[in-house]
């Protein structure tokens, strides 16, 4: 949806209506053309369609950012050959990212051609929080003797983990594009033009979309986390992402890594199905103790009556586990204990839901993803703690893989990858 399409309200069918009849005739029809249609478009806001994330930094956004309401996860496998490929493909989709996500005019053409776009938000391309985060895989630098030795030194193929049953074509793949908007008409809009205009190069695996819902700002102007498909709050936990200092030491990779890799970061991202019927059939506190958390509140099980979803629960106070059971989900993940520290890892879920399955049951999960500067440390060793927690009775993850997000794109001359793509070329 273009500006001038979110701006369309009823005022103006109001103004032509009301021309025509006498005062109290005008009155009723003006009253009457004042109520809603059924057709009349959900009102947009042109001030959230107006927002936008700088696309040049030395990170790419989309990973400390914050998370808008809508996101897109989509594999591609890539149909190149050599480095002059590859450096063709980024720069084209550097260019489509950057026009994408900062917004525009779409270019009118001659009639007898096919349109520059797919005309899903009108003439005008309005940015809607957009953001379009590339990231490569391990396949692709394991197929290629000029990429294999640029391979980040972390990079590898997810395997299965015990309580996964994964499904080969909703795995791995060459290259990862996150897209993240407020709306998710912008997401697609996004992946359609990138689709078209790099048709040459890019076949799609897997995608998932999913969504996160917008949260009202609490009583003392602080936003709650949004809730998962299990009703819990989701993200209270998160390392803070303003932390700039904190984020270079979790988040983006460093020294240890080849330079062409340096400002990038780790991506692991799993599609976590949820069984939403057993669970709604599961006690209250049953759940909580799965969790750690508080259902309604998000607060920890040791806090108070007014303990928040910020509180910090104190494991030293509890040794066995008997407020916060020493298998609950934050306790297994996040033990805060010095030595696992180095395990943090910044989690950007989103919500899925996709139907139903062959079986009857809703298909809802978790598109789970999350960013860090070592994926050993990371995610690989959280899910290995995790591994036999109590919620494995409610989860079945089936998907996803690990890829290397790019580091970000310096200025208007640069490109996507121009450091990966030089090295090859000097290899
Ligand atoms: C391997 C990493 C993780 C996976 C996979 C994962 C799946 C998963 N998580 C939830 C719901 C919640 N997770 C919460 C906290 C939390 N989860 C992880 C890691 C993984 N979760 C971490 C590191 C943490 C933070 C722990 C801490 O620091 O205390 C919470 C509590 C609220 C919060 O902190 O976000 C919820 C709720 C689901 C439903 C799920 C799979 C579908
Ligand atoms: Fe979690």
């Amino acid at each position: 949806m273009g500006q001038s399409d979110r701006d369309t309200g009823p005022s103006r069918r109001r103004v032509l209506i009301g021309l025509g009849a006498g005062v109290a005739g005008a009155f009723a029809q003006e009253a009457a053309a004042d109520a809603p249609m059924v057709n009349d478009a959900p009102h947009g806001d042109a001030q959230t369609a107006a927002q936008s994330v700088p696309f040049h930094g030395p990170h790419q956004a989309g990973i400390t950012t914050p998370r808008p309401a809508a996101g897109i996860m989509v594999a591609f496998d890539l149909a190149i050959t050599g480095p002059e490929d590859l450096d063709r493909m980024l720069r084209l989709l550097t260019e489509r990212a950057l026009f994408l996500t900062q917004g525009g005019p779409v270019p009118e053409r001659d009639p007898r051609l096919p349109p520059a776009d797919s005309g899903l938000l009108g003439p005008v391309v309005a940015p809607d929080n957009q953001t379009i985060t590339v990231a490569l895989g391990d396949a692709l630098f394991e197929r290629f003797d000029w990429l294999r030795p640029l391979k980040p030194a972390h990079l590898q193929r997810m395997v299965q983990f015990p309580n996964d049953a994964l499904v080969a074509a909703q795995c791995h793949g060459d290259m990862t594009i996150q897209f993240c908007a407020n709306l998710q008409d912008t997401n697609i809009h996004a992946l359609r033009d990138i689709m078209k205009n790099l048709s040459e190069f890019l076949v799609i695996r897997w995608m998932q979309q999913g969504d996160v819902p917008p949260v009202p700002p609490a009583p003392d102007g602080s936003t709650p986390s949004a809730r998962n498909f299990f009703g819990f709050r989701d993200g209270s936990a998160n390392p803070d992402s303003n932390d700039a200092a904190l984020m270079d030491r979790i988040v983006w990779v460093g020294a240890e890594e080849p330079a062409w890799a340096r400002g990038g970061s780790y991506q692991a991202v799993r599609l976590i199905r949820n069984f939403v019927e057993r669970w709604d059939r599961t006690p209250l506190g049953e759940q909580e103790r799965d969790f750690g958390r508080r259902k309604m509140s998000g607060a920890p099980l040791d806090g108070g009556p007014h303990a928040t979803e910020r509180d910090v629960p104190d494991y030293d106070r509890d040794p066995e586990g008997k407020i916060t059971p020493l298998d609950a989900h934050i306790r297994l993940a996040n033990p805060r204990r010095p030595e696992t520290e180095k395990n943090l890892i910044l989690r950007r879920a989103f919500n899925y839901s996709n139907g139903v399955t062959k079986n009857g049951q809703l298909d809802q999960g978790l598109l789970f993803i999350c960013y860090q500067a070592d994926l050993d440390a990371g995610f690989i060793a959280v899910q290995n703690r995790l591994n036999g927690e109590k919620m494995e009775e409610y989860l079945k993850p089936f998907g996803g893989g690990y890829f290397f997000a790019l580091p970000g794109v310096a200025g208007p001359g640069d490109y996507l990858g121009s450091g990966l793509i030089a090295a090859a070329r000097s290899l």
